[in-house]
């Protein structure tokens, strides 16, 4: 570390003159938190009903495709530039192979298409992932009860691409199989969809924050957990791996998940390969903050605030939020 000749011994060096008021603390902050830095993770349903509330997501609720439409404007007028869709399908729907998952005119490929009519300009963020289409909830294609990889990735490979078709504008995939973020790339070149981006959940730690997520896209009956496939929190190196494979397959931009407990994942990303990083607040992290408001125990604004800019000092270039649409709004105001 180089010091400037200003940093000196005290008195002369008194750190706090630059603390004494709003103006100068704004004047010399480091970071900032801005509308463009967020991306609003959103559920859609098949259910006949505006909106279903999610008993575990405080203020959540599941969309129907109207309803989806109607927040992608109003997120749109706020700045937002992003939605990540997740869907919430009927349960007869879902099968072994995940056929759901690549129907072109399933939940998600009609909400694309909806929102890309009404909001062109808003970016769409599509999962790429199997557990909302198969029975069991697992991210892949089983086979003698291990996930089967080359055959999850065939599955996955299908289903970007009728995203893509439908109007998504990035592809997430958040499985964790090997090689897919190299298949779904090639695929999408074979269309000759070459715009579209690849956001790699490439650090995806299996995590015990996920519980409200998996009540939203009605998985919770998980048998098991999802170690052989999800990294294991004593790992950091392997992040970077994994970072460089999924770049080295196609990815434009990656991501760490969950945030607040993998900072650290998030610094040595961004600083190491210097590609637009992402960090996902998972559900459990925003169902903690608001049990702790609950609870009378943290201000609500202050909480959120503290914990959005906490990743942007990390060096994450925007993040997954459900307090996405809020924030934009208190940052309106
Ligand atoms: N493909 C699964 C997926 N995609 C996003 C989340 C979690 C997001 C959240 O908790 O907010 C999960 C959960 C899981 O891996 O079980
Ligand atoms: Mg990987």
């Amino acid at each position: 570390m180089t010091f400037s000749p200003l940093v000196g011994a005290y008195p002369l060096a008194r750190p706090r003159r630059l603390r004494q008021s709003g103006w100068v603390r704004d004047l010399v902050a480091e970071h900032h938190l801005s509308v463009s830095d967020l991306i609003w993770p959103i559920f859609v349903h098949d259910k006949d009903v505006a909106r279903d509330p999610i008993r575990s997501l405080e203020g959540v609720d599941r969309l129907s495709i109207t309803e989806a439409v109607k927040e992608a404007r109003e997120a749109h007028a706020l700045g937002i530039p992003a939605l990540a869709l997740f869907p919430n399908i009927d349960p007869s729907l879902r099968n072994d192979d995940a056929t759901a998952a690549y129907d072109p005119d399933g939940l998600i490929a009609r909400t694309c298409r909806a929102i890309k009519s009404a909001v062109p300009e808003m970016g769409l963020i599509v999962d790429v992932a199997l557990d909302p289409f198969t029975s069991h909830g697992h991210d892949g294609i089983l086979s003698d009860g291990r996930i089967h990889n080359e055959r999850t990735i065939e599955i996955l490979t299908r289903q970007a691409l009728v995203q893509a078709e439908a109007g998504a504008d990035v592809l997430a995939p958040s499985d964790m199989m090997d090689g897919r973020i190299g298949e779904i790339r090639k695929a999408l070149e074979a269309q000759g969809l070459t715009d579209k981006l690849i956001l790699s959940y490439a650090a995806k730690y299996a995590s015990a924050f996920y519980g409200p997520f998996r009540d939203a896209v009605g998985t919770s009956a998980l048998k098991g957990d999802k170690k052989t496939y999800q990294m294991d929190s004593a790992n950091t190196d392997e992040a970077l791996r994994e970072v460089a494979m999924d770049l080295q397959e196609g990815a434009d931009m990656v991501m760490v998940k969950p945030g607040l407990p993998y900072l650290d994942i998030v610094q040595r990303v961004s600083e190491t390969f210097k590609v637009p990083t992402f960090v996902y607040q998972v559900s459990g992290e925003y169902a903690m903050i608001k049990a702790a408001v609950n609870a009378g125990f943290m201000d609500h604004d202050k909480g959120v605030f503290e914990t959005l800019l906490a990743f942007k000092r990390a060096g994450a270039s925007g993040v997954l939020t459900y307090f996405a649409k809020y924030v934009a709004e208190k940052l309106k105001g």
